[in-house]
């Protein structure tokens, strides 16, 4: 494979794949860089696997080229989950990250800091025409921290402290943030499938 789309809009997810296909000799393009008409996809599946097979097939239909697609969020334990499936629009539409970190800090105001565990999820489905969608899951466990910290990143990143650290993903540099989280998990089980094709 030489040329891969990333079935996204969302810049900050786009320069993560962008550094991890850098590396691999693949060419990266999002959905922000293709100039094609493309539909606009609604993410109605209740599930990550749901809504990353139904972005990656949406753009793959149109474009006959591989697609890959994340769908990837939050998910904190005092929230029952929450914001989950729903974190890109917990605090309503259009996406605001400022919005929803304070939605979730909101809610945990009353949460003491050993019940404030959390961890991302990132489910990538790769779509090759005719051939079965492939599906890899990569986490990253950590907490929610009391106030917001640091400006690198995106999406919630300013609120998670990842297990073993004391700062904020946003406080990281991208190159440890990459390191570590759900999205180079998840990747990491991709390059070792990409090998043996
Ligand atoms: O659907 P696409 O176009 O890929 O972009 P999106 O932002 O809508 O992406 P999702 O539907 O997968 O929603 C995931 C949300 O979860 C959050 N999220 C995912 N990965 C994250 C990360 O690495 N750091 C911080 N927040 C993240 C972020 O708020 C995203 O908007
Ligand atoms: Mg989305």
């Amino acid at each position: 494979m030489k040329k891969i789309i990333i079935a996204t809009k969302n810049k900050g997810k786009a320069a993560e794949f962008k550094a991890f296909f850098n590396k691999t000799g693949i060419e990266a393009y999002s959905l922000l860089d293709v100039n094609n008409q493309l539909p606009e996809i609604e993410e109605t599946e209740k599930t990550f696997e749901g809504n990353a097979a139904l972005k990656a097939e949406k753009i793959a239909d149109v474009l006959g080229v591989p697609v890959l697609a994340d769908d990837s969020g939050l998910i904190v334990d005092a929230l029952n989950g929450e914001p989950g499936v729903y974190s890109a629009r917990y605090a309503g539409e259009p996406t605001n990250d400022q919005a929803n970190i304070d939605k979730v800090l909101e809610k945990m105001q009353a949460i003491s800091q050993e019940k404030r565990t959390a961890r991302f999820i990132c489910v990538l489905a790769l779509v090759i025409p005719d051939s079965e969608t492939i599906f890899c899951t990569g986490y990253c466990e950590g907490e929610i921290s009391s106030e917001q910290a640091g400006t690198n990143g995106f999406g919630y990143d300013p609120i998670f402290i990842p297990a073993g650290y004391s700062i904020t993903l946003a406080q990281l540099s991208s190159k440890e943030k990459n390191k570590i989280s759900h999205r180079s998990n998840a990747i990491a089980q991709l390059e070792k499938w990409l090998q043996n094709i």
